[in-house]
């Protein structure tokens, strides 16, 4: 069997932003709305602030407003609430996103509960997750999104595909597993708690590894044919003291079996910041009463 296709998230992210690029210049042009997302982040986690200032830039490279708001990691929770509550009330913001992880003592569920509905890009309110469990239009958190447009690229019909996501988070397995189920994928989630993980894998035709375990998933989990997403990002250290970045799936050897895989680097994580976007316009067009 020939080795899998690498699938390269990071081209398809940078034609997804041209796509959106040209579609925020229309609305400027068409109906005079610059769509415009507001980035809060609490604190200085290192990895966060590069994830937080790679929002703003793309923000702007796509044309749209931007606003990044940096807070001190010891502002209270009242205080981010409140900045939440003005950027809800804010016409010129149509995204609003609080970059996880906040510190401890504020509750991250309550961050979330404060976001308006409406304007909630990484689609994590109770509101957006009922109505993507329901079948209705939501806005859906951007990396499981960025997955599903990698899996619709490289299989075409999702249909009747059997599906394991391993992982169960708010941001991530959960509203994964709901997409798989929209798409008439037949869903497994699987977690730490589950029995014989290797062979449940086994019997996926669509491996998502969203669990946050360096290198997890190993080549004889996996079924021949599958197609691997891996949504994990570890730092794990090298030889020379350095770190390096690798997903929850052993790539090298996964590769050998699965029909196509996404490397980390440069696999799901560009989408996410891509789809944030997508979200932010979406967003912008739904408060303005614009069709899709
Ligand atoms: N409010 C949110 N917080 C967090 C989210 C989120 O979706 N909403 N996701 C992650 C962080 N994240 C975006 O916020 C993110 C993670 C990874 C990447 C990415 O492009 N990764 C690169 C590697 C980057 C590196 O070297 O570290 C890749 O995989 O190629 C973008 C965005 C947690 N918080």
């Amino acid at each position: 069997m020939s080795e899998a296709a690498i699938i390269d998230g990071k081209a398809f992210a940078a034609r997804l932003r041209q796509t959106i690029a040209a579609e925020v210049a229309a609305l400027k042009a068409e109906h005079g709305l610059t769509p415009g997302l507001a980035v809060v982040l609490v604190g200085e986690d290192p990895a966060s602030q590069v994830y937080v200032r790679s929002k703003g830039e793309q923000t702007l490279e796509a044309g749209m407003h931007s606003e990044t708001h940096r807070l001190p990691a010891e502002t209270s929770q009242a205080e981010l609430l409140a900045l939440v509550e003005r950027l809800n009330s804010d016409p010129a913001v149509h995204g609003v996103l609080v970059q996880f992880p906040v510190p401890d003592h504020i509750s991250q569920a309550d961050v979330v509960a404060a976001i308006s509905p409406d304007k909630d890009v990484d689609g994590l309110t109770v509101a957006n997750a009922g109505r993507l469990a329901s079948g209705l239009p939501a806005l859906t958190p951007c990396t499981p999104t960025g997955c599903m447009m990698l899996l619709r690229d490289q299989l075409g019909e999702l249909s009747g595909k059997r599906a394991v996501v391993i992982g169960r988070s708010n941001l991530m397995g959960k509203p994964m597993a709901q997409l798989l189920l929209a798409a008439d994928c037949t869903v497994t989630i699987a977690h730490s708690r589950t029995k014989d993980l290797p062979a449940v894998v086994r019997e996926a035709d669509i491996v998502v590894a969203a669990v946050g375990r360096p290198q997890m998933v190993k080549a004889d989990w996996v079924k021949p044919g599958a197609v691997v997403i891996d949504v994990g990002i570890n730092r794990i250290p090298k030889d020379d003291g350095k770190t390096r970045l690798v997903g929850d799936v052993a790539f090298d050897e996964v590769k050998a079996v699965a029909s196509a895989i996404t490397p980390v680097p440069g696999g799901v994580g560009p989408m996410t910041i891509a789809c944030l976007l997508a979200n932010t316009v979406l967003a912008a067009k739904r408060l303005n009463g614009i069709g899709e």
